[in-house]
């Protein structure tokens, strides 16, 4: 997160009391942008996740209980939120919606192995395959449909460049969509990035943040996540041993399509590009609403471009074993 609602320990041991747990300390979890974190601290050594929900609509967070609840089931590593003595998982903080969930162990990758690449790549694939049968319908809210209206209002504010960019990347889309029509869709991630994975070593511990979770193209996942994961960090160039090692690990889980092989190198640039749309967005916002301070994170805007820049530029091509 950021910390946009401030809570104090007092008010999280009240809230813990439902529960029957004893809170003995609180901090802040600067790292991710949309909601509010805290890791608390329980008298009995183990620690809690508190997420107050700034933005997902009440329906949205209580579709995700149960659907963390059968991932966990099915053997992924999430962390499904507890409910407390009488069942109830949401309680409210400052009006907001609130939740306690384990937390769970293990680090982001910052500079991922091809080893943990690989991880990532197979339990995406698996992720995908276990969502299959899942009975949940939900929009993607940065789908498609918002990827052109956000396109459209900021284009009056960007530069002419920019602009140039922005129009290539559309038009190529458009046309790889019509020429290669083979891609499943299913319910993705969708927003599976380094800082929402933890590991312990080369094991994968944790997959976070599933506010974005929504039925779209399984190929938008997986570009999502190897731009993150396959770039040569400080650089965002791709990293092409981890970016073939990524398909071939997910691959082996779930076989690509033709379709989706063909259609990767453009759903890199545009997976980009939507983010490139999404951080300029909240930058504005928190411009507009001055959201500033030690505890707010800004993802910067112009990383996502310079990304969109270079996949467009440099496009990755892909072998699949057959
Ligand atoms: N269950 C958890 N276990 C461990 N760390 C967590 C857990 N949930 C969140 N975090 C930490 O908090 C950060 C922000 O969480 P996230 O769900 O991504 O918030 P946001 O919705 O604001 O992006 C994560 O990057 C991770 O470091
Ligand atoms: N992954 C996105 C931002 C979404 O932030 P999160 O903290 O909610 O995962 C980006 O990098 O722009």
């Amino acid at each position: 997160m950021s910390v946009y609602t401030t809570v104090t320990l007092e008010q999280v041991q009240q809230l813990a009391r439902h529960y029957q747990l004893n809170v003995t300390g609180l901090t802040p979890i600067q790292a991710g942008i949309e909601n509010t974190n805290y890791f608390v601290q329980l008298d009995n050594q183990q620690q809690l996740v508190l997420t107050i929900f700034e933005e997902m609509s009440l329906i949205g967070i209580n579709e995700l209980i149960p659907l963390l609840e059968y991932l966990k089931q099915q053997g992924l590593p999430v962390a499904a939120p507890l409910g407390d003595q009488s069942g109830q998982v949401i309680h409210f903080m400052h009006t907001k919606p609130a939740q306690l969930a384990p937390r769970l162990m293990g680090q982001p990758p910052m500079q991922p192995t091809v080893l943990q690449v690989s991880e990532m790549a197979s339990t995406l694939a698996q992720l995908h395959i276990t969502l299959r049968t899942y009975p949940l319908h939900r929009d993607n809210n940065h789908g498609q449909v918002w990827w052109q209206h956000s396109r459209d209002e900021l284009m009056p504010v960007l530069s002419q460049p920019d602009q140039a960019l922005l129009l290539q990347i559309f038009a190529q889309f458009a046309q790889v969509q019509q020429q290669y029509p083979e891609r499943p869709s299913g319910l993705i991630h969708g927003d599976l990035f380094r800082d929402n994975t933890l590991f312990d070593g080369n094991v994968l511990t944790g997959l976070l943040d599933f506010s974005e979770l929504a039925y779209d193209e399984l190929l938008l996942d997986i570009a999502i996540c190897l731009n993150d994961f396959c770039s040569q960090w400080p650089d965002v160039a791709l990293d092409n041993e981890k970016a073939q090692a990524f398909i071939n690990a997910y691959h082996q889980v779930r076989p690509l399509t033709m379709g989706e092989q063909q259609a990767l190198p453009t759903y890199l640039a545009m997976a980009a590009c939507r983010f490139w749309l999404s951080r300029l967005q909240v930058q504005q916002r928190n411009q507009q609403e001055a959201r500033t301070g030690e505890h707010i994170l800004q993802k910067d805007p112009a990383e996502m471009r310079t990304m969109l820049a270079d996949r467009l530029h440099s496009p990755f091509f892909i072998h699949c074993a057959e």
